[in-house]
């Protein structure tokens, strides 16, 4: 284990056999159809990339970066665009794929902005849901886990950037997040 770190939520394993079930029910969801992932940069990246190996439909990828957190554990509230999609999404059938959904912020303008696009569907599949964080009210379609109010790092998400390459996912001693 790291040495930052204080417990570990959610192991290796369960998030593989968790990680396995999200894909086999979007294949299912989807079956007979193309889908586009939409992968939120940087967190969802080890995710996607995990989850798209359990999908045996035809599935293309897109990335956009946007940031609220910078360097803290509060959301700054303004979403920025650092990254936008390479190719329209008209027509397509979207699923947007986030680590995690906190207050709800980034994931309300990326559906605003996204449905603005006319895309022929679009859903959400999140690894994380913190239910109790949330400020605005988001319909997740595919949720791994819920969790309890606490910052977690590990398989992608970070603090200050730091962590993303834990392979599981982790709440940190209270002196690292202080200093
Ligand atoms: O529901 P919210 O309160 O809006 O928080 C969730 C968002 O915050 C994190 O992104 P961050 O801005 O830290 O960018 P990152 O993925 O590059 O770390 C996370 O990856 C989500 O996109
Ligand atoms: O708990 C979290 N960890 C990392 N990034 C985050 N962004 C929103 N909530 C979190
Ligand atoms: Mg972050």
């Amino acid at each position: 284990m790291h040495p930052h770190v204080e417990k570990i939520l959610l192991d290796e394993a369960q998030i593989k056999e968790r990680v396995l079930q999200l894909g086999q029910q979007i294949s299912q969801d989807y079956k007979g159809e193309s889908i586009l992932m939409v992968g939120i940069l940087k967190g969802a990246m080890i995710f996607l990339a995990d989850l798209v190996r359990n999908i045996d439909v035809t599935t293309y990828f897109d990335f956009m970066a946007v940031s609220s957190y910078g360097a803290g554990t509060v959301s700054s509230g303004a979403v920025r665009i650092l990254k936008d999609l390479d190719k329209s999404i008209e027509g397509r059938h979207v699923i947007i794929v986030e680590d995690i959904v906190d207050t709800g912020l980034t994931l309300q303008y990326l559906v605003e902005n996204m449905k603005s696009r006319g895309p022929a569907s679009l859903k959400i599949c999140t690894l994380l849901d913190k239910p109790s964080r949330r400020k605005v009210d988001v319909q997740i379609d595919y949720n791994g886990f819920s969790i309890p109010d606490e910052f977690v790092v590990g398989y992608g998400l970070d603090y200050g950037e730091k962590y993303r390459n834990l392979p599981y996912i982790a709440v940190l001693k209270p002196e690292i997040y202080q200093v």
